[in-house]
């Protein structure tokens, strides 16, 4: 797909989806309540197969994640305590993202389950769950936090269906708390009683209240709208609707970071309206540690090398065993327009470029929608191409007939 921006500044109303996040949440919630109505569900892709797996599971025995993170982690330990049996699994990406932390809690836990390809990674066999029976307290399972918070959610989130409740303890560096503090606070709203101690969390036995909730506007998404007033001429603004000030998504923290490169948010009864001041300095260097958002860390290392800021970038550890690895593929796209993301240390790295220009480049998108949805602002700079575009129906189905109606020039690649 051709993308390109005709000139002047950008303005208008830019409709974004809800959160997947909330979303998938919310869905195995209100199965384990069995009811409640929930309301701005997204069509994304992951949102419409965790809904279409969650129906379908009584009748089925292969289940299908694709290459959803969150059906696949939040559908292992949901389909353990329902005591699903049959096998689980997902896109040949997914078959590399790792599982065996949440697989042996949930063995540990009292789950019969096998690795039917490589030992650790989907596909898995779900041969029932016997818990053992409640006698001395809670189910007491210790996990580490570093490799994938939504092995936490997870479980959090069957916590009321175990004997006696369950008592988590996190070990090692935490990442995506934003995430984990998102989940208990929608077990919360749906009746569970679920308290952190610090990296100890306790959940305690009981049934969730079938509940109504409206999922918020998704704040990913936000965000590359936020690249694109960045990288826009000045005098640009958009408006987005369905984002609140109070937010369970952590990565609202967009919102500060890119304060740093001009961009003013105001928050409206309804939404945010963004505004681009020229004012930003582009020789002031930035450092942003990602750990707790690490799904802006595309967004903020393309605008940083098209604006020619350096910022340095930590907390990108979870990067490579997401939809792709992303710090590989980031390094190879900048790459093409002079910019880069460049290792300076173990854990530390830089977004950077040499005379960045946009002319007409190929990008690769990795079946990562991020990566698509990531470098299209850079359109507001030159004309470019996106390859695979439909990657981006993941979480965000109708971002390119949203940059259409803002004024983008969209064609079809021969
Ligand atoms: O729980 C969630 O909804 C998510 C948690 C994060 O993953 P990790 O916990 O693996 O970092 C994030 O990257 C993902 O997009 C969604
Ligand atoms: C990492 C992501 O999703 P998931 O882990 O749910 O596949 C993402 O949307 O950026």
């Amino acid at each position: 797909m051709h993308l390109s921006w005709p000139g002047g500044p950008l303005r208008g109303t830019a409709q974004l989806p809800a959160s997947k996040s909330e979303a998938n949440r919310a869905l195995i919630l209100q199965a384990l309540a069995g009811g409640g109505t929930l309301s701005n569900l997204s069509d994304a892709h992951d949102t419409q197969l965790m809904r279409r797996l969650l129906a379908a599971a009584p009748s089925t025995s292969v289940l299908d994640a694709e290459d959803a993170g969150t059906v696949m982690r939040f559908l292992t330990a949901y389909l353990t305590v329902t005591d699903w049996r049959g096998q689980l699994t997902g896109t040949p990406r997914m078959q590399e993202r790792p599982i065996a932390v949440l697989v042996d809690a949930l063995r540990q836990a009292g789950a019969r389950s096998s690795y039917l390809n490589n030992e650790g990674y989907p596909p898995l066999e779900l041969a029932g769950f016997t818990a053992a029976p409640a006698t001395t307290g809670p189910t007491a399972l210790a996990v580490r936090g570093d490799i994938s918070s939504q092995y936490i959610s997870a479980l959090l989130m069957v916590g009321p269906r175990l004997p006696g409740g369950l008592r988590l303890q996190l070990t090692g560096h935490v990442g995506s708390r934003p995430y984990i503090n998102m989940t208990v606070a929608l077990m919360q709203l749906f009746g569970a009683a679920c308290a952190a101690q610090g990296d100890t969390l306790l959940v305690q036995p009981g049934a969730y209240r079938p509940t109504d909730y409206t999922v918020e506007s998704d704040w990913s998404a936000a965000s590359y709208w936020y690249a694109m007033v960045a990288l826009a001429p000045a005098g640009s603004e958009i408006t987005m609707l369905g984002l609140r000030q109070t937010s369970l998504q952590g990565d609202q923290a967009i919102v500060a970071m890119m304060a740093h490169f001009g961009i003013e948010t105001t928050f409206l009864p309804d939404g945010v309206h963004l505004q681009q001041h020229a004012a930003a300095s582009e020789s002031q260097a930035l450092a942003f540690d990602f750990t707790d958002c690490p799904d802006l860390a595309q967004t903020v290392a393309v605008v940083a090398a098209a604006r020619g800021i350096l910022v340095e970038m930590t907390g990108l550890e979870s990067l490579r065993i997401k939809e792709t690895d992303r710090i590989d593929a980031l390094q190879t796209e900048l790459a093409k327009f002079g910019g880069g993301l460049r290792e300076i240390a173990a854990g530390r790295f830089r977004a950077e470029s040499n005379g960045f220009a946009v002319n007409g480049q190929s990008v690769a998108t990795y079946h990562d929608h991020r990566m698509a949805m990531a470098f299209a602002p850079l359109a507001m700079r030159g004309p470019l191409t996106i390859e695979s575009p439909t990657v981006v129906k993941k979480s965000y189905p109708q971002f390119w007939s949203e940059l259409a109606k803002s004024g983008f020039t969209i064609t079809a690649a021969d």
